[in-house]
């Protein structure tokens, strides 16, 4: 694809929810999709050789976006989760270009959000601005009692954008700043997110989806939200990517558009982010992992949503990965094994 034309501005690799265990292979929950848990690593060495392949310096991918779902939460009852965790970053470092990491339910079920915070998985660089950098407080911040330090650290969110090229922004979403899977018990946000996935969901079992709706069955312990100081922070960033003719990518680990999707993999408020993203000129594309059969759709507005699909459901003999070459007017995604080459084209 591609060949003989101009080389592209720049380009990145994509991937999504490895979840690497130590462990033989098994099933997803209903037993319908076979999990292989250490071939995933091989995927990702494949991938990382594909990656470090390319000779053309705007080829060769300046940054990886992990999707999320990095380790599988088995690795918690074989108490490996820092084990697991270190072969697989491992592995990413045979490559030279900076990993961002997006955080997924299996993060949460292997660490705590402190932990995460400190952690490798935490690729937010000094200088990139973040959801509580640009909270419209006052300089100074006049002056935080003891108390409210603590509370702000059990509300904080993993957000983040960077710009790897003029013209060009990545936001990296927290889509599990509501939840009540790694959220402190006595946050404000575990028990505002407690409240609305029991308003939906009856079920004794929370990770059980509600059976009113498709749509409602989003309505899953395995699945979060975005914060409503989360989403002010989104439009703020948004308004100045507008403002200054960005293009915009914003990555999650759980997908906004229903067309893009099994609805059980949705974020609980897909719909206030999904009318967002269609408000501002600047967003071109929303990239999702965790739903592992992928899915892609272009919304009326012109907005590309591709969830990837996962590495871990992915059989010995395919691969689950890309490179996406970034030219003025267009992305072009080169899938390997089940991913699909696309062209994205900017509206
Ligand atoms: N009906 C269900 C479904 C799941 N669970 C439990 O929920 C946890 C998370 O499920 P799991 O399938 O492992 O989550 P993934 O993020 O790997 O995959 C998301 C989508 O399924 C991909 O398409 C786990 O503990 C399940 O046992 C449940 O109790 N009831």
């Amino acid at each position: 694809m591609e060949d003989g034309g101009p080389p592209p501005l720049f380009s990145f690799g994509v991937i999504a929810d490895i979840q690497f265990a130590d462990k033989d292979d098994g099933f997803n929950f209903h037993r319908t999709r076979k999990r292989f848990y250490r071939n995933s690593l091989q995927i990702l060495k494949n991938a990382s050789r594909c990656w470090e392949e390319e000779e053309e310096p705007e080829r060769r991918p300046a940054f990886i976006l992990q999707l999320g779902d990095i380790i599988d939460g088995f690795n918690r009852e074989l108490s490996a989760s820092e084990r697991a965790l270190q072969t697989v970053l491992d592995e990413f470092s045979s490559c030279s270009a900076k990993v961002h990491h997006v955080w997924g339910n299996h993060e949460f079920y292997n660490f705590s959000r402190a932990a995460l915070f400190q952690s490798a998985l935490n690729s937010r660089d000094r200088g990139e601005r973040g959801a509580e950098d640009e909270g419209g407080e006052e300089e100074g911040g006049g002056g935080r009692g003891e108390e409210e330090e603590k509370e702000n650290s059990l509300e904080e969110v993993y957000a983040y954008h960077f710009s790897p090229h003029p013209k060009f922004r990545f936001i990296v979403l927290d889509a599990y700043d509501l939840s009540i899977i790694g959220r402190d018990k006595s946050s404000k946000k575990f028990k505002q997110s407690m409240k609305i996935i029991t308003e939906h969901n009856h079920n004794e079992e929370l990770n059980e989806p509600p059976a009113i709706s498709p749509l409602e069955s989003r309505f899953v312990k395995y699945n979060g939200g975005f914060s409503q100081d989360q989403l002010d922070w989104l439009e703020r960033v948004l308004t100045s990517a507008d403002e200054n003719e960005e293009k915009v990518t914003i990555l999650s680990h759980l997908p906004v558009h229903p067309y893009s999707t099994d609805p059980v993999c949705l974020a609980w408020n897909y719909d206030k982010i999904l009318s967002m993203l269609q408000a501002h000129n600047s967003v071109v594309c929303f990239m999702a992992g965790h739903d592992h059969d992928g899915g892609y759709h272009m919304d009326t507005y012109g907005v590309h949503h591709l969830t990837l699909e996962g590495v871990i459901e992915t059989p010995p003999i395919s691969d689950a990965f890309g490179i996406v070459y970034v030219y003025e007017d267009r992305m072009v995604l080169q899938g390997r094994g089940r991913i699909s080459d696309r062209v994205l084209m900017f509206r």
